[in-house]
């Protein structure tokens, strides 16, 4: 049987990237997947709005759910500051094997734990098993029907803090209606969309940010 299209991304890292140099793995990715093979990376467009939104909260512990093939891990891991983590959850093990490579390809393997498995069951053991008092940063971009239900988890697990930034991908494109109803409507959120595209297309999404308010 053939490569699959996270493969392909990886060698199109192996052969355009230079190792050690995340912005050099960031434009070797949006080059395959402008020019050669569409993917579901965040992209380069929503790319700037989630620096953005990275740099001004500049986070201790960041979660990541839905890793796919760590083009965002790579982003966010890239500005964190030293001594911060990201934690970045995915359920397809062929997605996290990749993920993995282009994570050590671009050196950031020490600021970063990849862990494989279902989300809601990984939420509940966050604290225990990693230490996490809260997160200061979430990037939702999994499953768009498991925003909510791991939005409510980590409330009731006690893993927002009062100013804790959630940022979540595809809010009009695939889309997740009963995301944006929640933390619009829910006087514990206070959220804004950043208008944009889908990810290498004229097509219109982009980012939901809801800042927790305890
Ligand atoms: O399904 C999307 N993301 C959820 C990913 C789901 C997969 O990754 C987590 C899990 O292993 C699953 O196999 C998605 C889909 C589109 N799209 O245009 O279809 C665009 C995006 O940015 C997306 O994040
Ligand atoms: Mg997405």
């Amino acid at each position: 049987t053939g490569s699959s299209r996270p493969q392909r991304m990886l060698k199109a890292v192996q052969k355009n990237a230079t190792k050690g140099d995340p912005q050099s793995v960031i434009s070797a990715i949006d080059y395959y997947c402008r020019h050669k093979e569409w993917a579901m990376n965040v992209g380069d467009d929503k790319g700037l709005i989630l620096d953005s939104v990275l740099t001004e909260v500049n986070p201790s512990t960041a979660l990541e759910l839905g890793t796919y093939c760590g083009y965002s891990t790579v982003r966010i891991a890239r500005l964190l500051s030293p001594g911060s983590k990201l934690i970045t959850v995915e359920f397809n093990p062929a997605f996290a094997e990749v993920a993995h490579q282009i994570i050590a390809y671009a050196g950031l393997q020490d600021k970063v734990t990849l862990v494989e498995g279902p989300s809601g069951d990984l939420i509940p053991k966050m604290k225990e098993q990693f230490g996490i008092k809260y997160f200061d940063f979430v990037f939702l971009d999994h499953w768009k029907d498991r925003y909510v239900p791991d939005t409510k988890l980590l409330e009731d697990c006690g893993l927002l803090k009062k100013g804790t930034v959630l940022l979540a991908d595809n809010v009009i494109c695939p889309g997740a209606p009963e995301y944006l109803k929640y933390v619009r409507n829910s006087p514990r959120y206070e959220s804004r969309y950043y208008k944009s595209n889908l990810e290498y297309t004229k097509v219109e999404d982009g980012l939901e940010k809801s800042v927790f308010l305890g």
